[in-house]
C-alpha cells in the first residue's frame, strides 16, 4: 500500500534544551488505523503537533500526501483533520453551523450534501440545530470529529479519543472509528488505553523517551512478543505444587483445581509436552486444557520496562 505520511529523521529540541524526539522514522500507509502508544511524556503529542504543523521540527522532514509540512504547510494541513484531546468549540453555536464554518476555514467551497453526510454518519443529523452546550459529552466528541472531517481530509488524527469517557461511550467511539475507516480515511490515534489499540489498530507504534522503539502489525506483534498461558484443569484438586514440577514454575489456581503454566510461544521448546508427560508420570489426571494469549498491555509494559532497564 502507498504511504500517505513519511516521517524521516525527525528531531525536536524544545527551547529548554529538552530533546522530545530523537530521530523518528515512520511511514503511515493510506487507509490504515495506526495506534501510537507510549508512556506520559514519551513524545506522542510533540510528534502529532509537528505533523499537523503546530510545532516546528528541529531536524528531519515530514510529508503528508506528498506535501512537505514546512515548505508546503497549507497543502499538508488541508490533508489532515485533527481531533484534539480537549473539546473546544463555541458552546452557543449550533452543530451544523460550527461544522460548516470549520470547512470554510480551509477555504473549501460550501458543500451542504457532504456536511449532511458526515452529520448523518456520526448520528448528529437529528441534533444539527442543537447548541453545543445542549449535547451530551459523547455527542460533543462527535461534533469535534465532524469538524475535523469537514474539509474532507485524507488523514484523521485522534488524540486520546476516549480519554475520560465511560466504557459504553468508549465502545461507541471504537465502532464509529471502525466505520470511518470504511470511508477510506487513514486514522492515527494516540491512546493510553492499550485495549483501544488492541481492538482497533492495524499497526502499532511504541514511542518511548523520544524514540520509536517499535512499529509492527498488531497481530504479528502479539504473536511475536506474546506469552501464552496454559491452564490445566485437574481431575482432582491438589493442595500444593508437587516438587517434581519445579522446573516449569507452574502456579496452582482455583483452590488447587487448576495448574497454570506460562510459556514463550517463540521458544524452541515451550515445555508444554514435557509438562503434560510429567503429570502423567505423577498420576495427576486432568479434564481440560486451554491456552490464552497475553494481551497487548502485557507486551507494552514489558517492552517499556526493558527499555528502562537498558
Ligand atoms: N513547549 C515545551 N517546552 C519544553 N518541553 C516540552 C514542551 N512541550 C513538551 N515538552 C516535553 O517534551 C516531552 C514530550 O512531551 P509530549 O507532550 O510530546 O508527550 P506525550 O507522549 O504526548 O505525553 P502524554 O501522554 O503525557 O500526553 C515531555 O517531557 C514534555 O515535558
Amino acid at each position: 500500500m502507498a504511504s500517505i505520511i513519511t516521517v524521516s529523521g525527525l528531531t525536536k529540541s524544545y527551547a529548554s534544551g529538552f530533546q522530545a524526539l530523537r530521530g523518528v522514522d515512520l511511514e503511515i500507509e493510506e487507509g490504515e488505523i495506526f495506534a501510537l502508544l507510549g508512556p506520559n511524556g514519551a513524545g506522542k503529542t510533540t510528534m502529532i503537533s509537528i505533523i499537523c504543523g503546530n510545532v516546528r521540527p528541529t531536524g528531519g522532514s515530514v510529508t503528508v500526501a506528498g506535501h512537505d509540512i514546512v515548505r508546503d504547510y497549507r497543502g499538508s494541513r488541508s490533508a489532515i483533520g485533527l481531533v484534539p484531546q480537549e473539546l473546544h468549540t463555541d458552546a452557543f453555536e449550533r452543530v451544523i453551523d460550527t461544522v460548516t464554518f470549520s470547512r470554510g476555514l480551509f477555504g473549501k467551497p460550501r458543500n451542504d450534501a457532504y456536511i449532511e453526510k458526515i452529520l448523518r454518519d456520526l448520528s448528529l443529523w437529528d441534533k444539527r440545530h442543537s447548541k453545543i452546550l445542549e449535547l451530551s459529552g459523547g455527542m460533543k466528541r462527535r461534533v469535534m470529529i465532524a469538524k475535523a472531517l469537514s474539509h474532507e481530509p485524507r488523514v484523521l488524527f485522534l488524540d486520546e479519543p476516549t480519554a475520560g469517557v465511560d466504557v459504553e461511550l468508549r465502545r461507541d467511539m471504537w465502532k464509529l472509528i471502525g466505520e470511518l475507516r470504511q470511508t477510506g480515511v487513514t486514522i492515527i490515534l494516540t491512546t493510553h488505553y492499550i485495549e483501544e489499540a488492541e481492538e482497533m489498530a492495524d499497526r502499532v507504534g511504541v514511542i518511548n523517551r523520544g524514540e520509536l522503539v517499535l512499529v509492527e502489525e498488531k497481530t504479528a506483534l502479539m504473536k511475536k512478543l506474546g506469552k501464552k498461558t496454559l491452564t490445566i484443569v485437574l481431575a482432582e484438586p491438589l493442595s500444593a505444587v508437587p516438587p517434581e514440577l519445579g522446573e516449569w514454575q507452574v502456579a496452582l489456581k482455583a483452590d488447587g483445581h487448576e495448574i497454570e503454566y506460562v510459556f514463550d510461544t517463540q521458544a524452541e521448546r515451550t515445555g508444554v509436552s514435557s509438562l503434560l508427560r510429567k503429570l502423567g508420570d505423577l498420576g495427576i489426571g486432568y479434564k481440560d486444557l486451554n491456552t490464552e494469549q497475553s494481551s497487548l498491555e502485557d507486551i507494552f509494559v514489558s517492552l517499556v520496562h526493558r527499555e528502562k532497564a537498558a
